[in-house]
């Protein structure tokens, strides 16, 4: 994706500052939540924080916000415990799938308080991008379409310049066009003013070229964190003769299989090395990538049928 645009003249917001977050749980009734949080996210990138429904992104994201105290462990932001600083607090911006504290606000208000609250608010960006995504200031929250909805959760992230700004499922009802428009705006405003992005979305495949590392939650714990190639690198296609590829079927590394004819296609994890797949290869079989969104479902689909026992990732 190209990225290209004019550098917007609001102040400098102060950047590179590091988020951790140690043993972190939040657990509600019932045991959901998040358990035992260990992560660190390096400033000046964007994150992708991806898991299955319910498997504690929104919790994760209003504890780093300060939105929600954590039972146990601590969260601080550039040395900050998001909790107690509210310099911290105005320095990280959550975008939530919806504001309940802003129904009965029109959008002009709505972006007034932002622009009060955030000290590096971009006036400038904020009209630019209503006017993108045709709103109108007069508009009230509740009157706007579930795609609106998102709009406006997106102009006041973009717009608060946020050193750490976190958008919680940010295109949910946005159409194809719409999310592209996000897409490219996102990528040119962190080109021109870099900071922290942390983005959980359901559409893996549209997002995964914005996401330079990520984060997989399994259950309220950390599964993987780390470069997003390095998620996806023990994970392949196998399509081949099936004589060669059944005698795979029933090992725990199939995530997935389906049949072509005479031909089998499986999603292997964990290869166990040059030599197995140099193997598979001298009989006939065709190695490629799985990509990430696939990837990501046949793992999720795994969880939920083994939601008893428990696998690496
Ligand atoms: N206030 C609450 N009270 C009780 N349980 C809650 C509360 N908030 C969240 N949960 C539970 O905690 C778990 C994690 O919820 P969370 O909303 O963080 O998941 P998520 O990964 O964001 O899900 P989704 O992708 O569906 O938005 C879920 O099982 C949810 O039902």
């Amino acid at each position: 994706m190209m990225v290209t645009g004019k550098k917007h003249e609001a102040a400098a917001a102060p950047s590179g500052a590091k988020l951790d977050l140690s043993h972190v749980s939040k657990v509600f009734r019932g045991g959901q939540g998040v358990h035992d949080i260990s992560l660190s996210l390096e400033p000046e990138m964007i994150h992708g924080l991806i898991g299955a429904n319910g498997s504690g992104k929104s919790t994760l994201l209003s504890l780093i916000a300060g939105q929600r105290f954590a039972d146990s462990g601590l969260i601080t932001y550039g040395g900050d415990h998001v909790n107690e600083h509210a310099a911290a607090l105005s320095q990280i911006c959550l975008v939530k799938t919806y504001e309940r504290s802003w129904e009965n606000y029109s959008l002009k208000e709505i972006f007034k308080f932002a622009s009060i609250f955030y000290p590096h608010w971009d006036e400038q960006l904020a009209s630019e991008l209503m006017d993108k995504f045709q709103l109108k200031g007069s508009k009230n929250y509740q009157q706007l379409s579930r795609g609106g909805q998102s709009m406006t959760g997106i102009i006041k992230g973009l717009a608060s310049r946020a050193p750490l700004t976190l958008l919680d499922e940010p295109v949910i009802g946005l159409d194809a066009s719409m999310r592209e428009i996000f897409y490219r705006t996102l990528l040119e405003d962190y080109s021109n003013n870099p900071r922290t992005f942390v983005v959980t979305t359901h559409l893996i495949e549209e997002a995964e070229n914005l996401f330079e590392r990520m984060v997989y939650i399994k259950r309220g714990r950390v599964a993987f964190q780390g470069p997003v190639e390095d998620f996806a690198a023990n994970a392949v296609y196998a399509s081949g003769p099936a004589t060669v590829l059944e005698k795979l079927l029933g090992d725990v590394r199939v995530l997935h299989s389906e049949r072509l004819g005479g031909k089998l296609l499986l999603a292997l994890e964990d290869l166990s090395g040059p030599a197995e797949r140099r193997m598979l290869q001298d009989q006939g079989v065709e190695l490629s990538p799985v990509p990430l969104q696939k990837l990501f479902v046949y793992l999720t689909l795994r969880d939920a049928e083994n939601s008893q026992g428990g696998g690496n990732r």
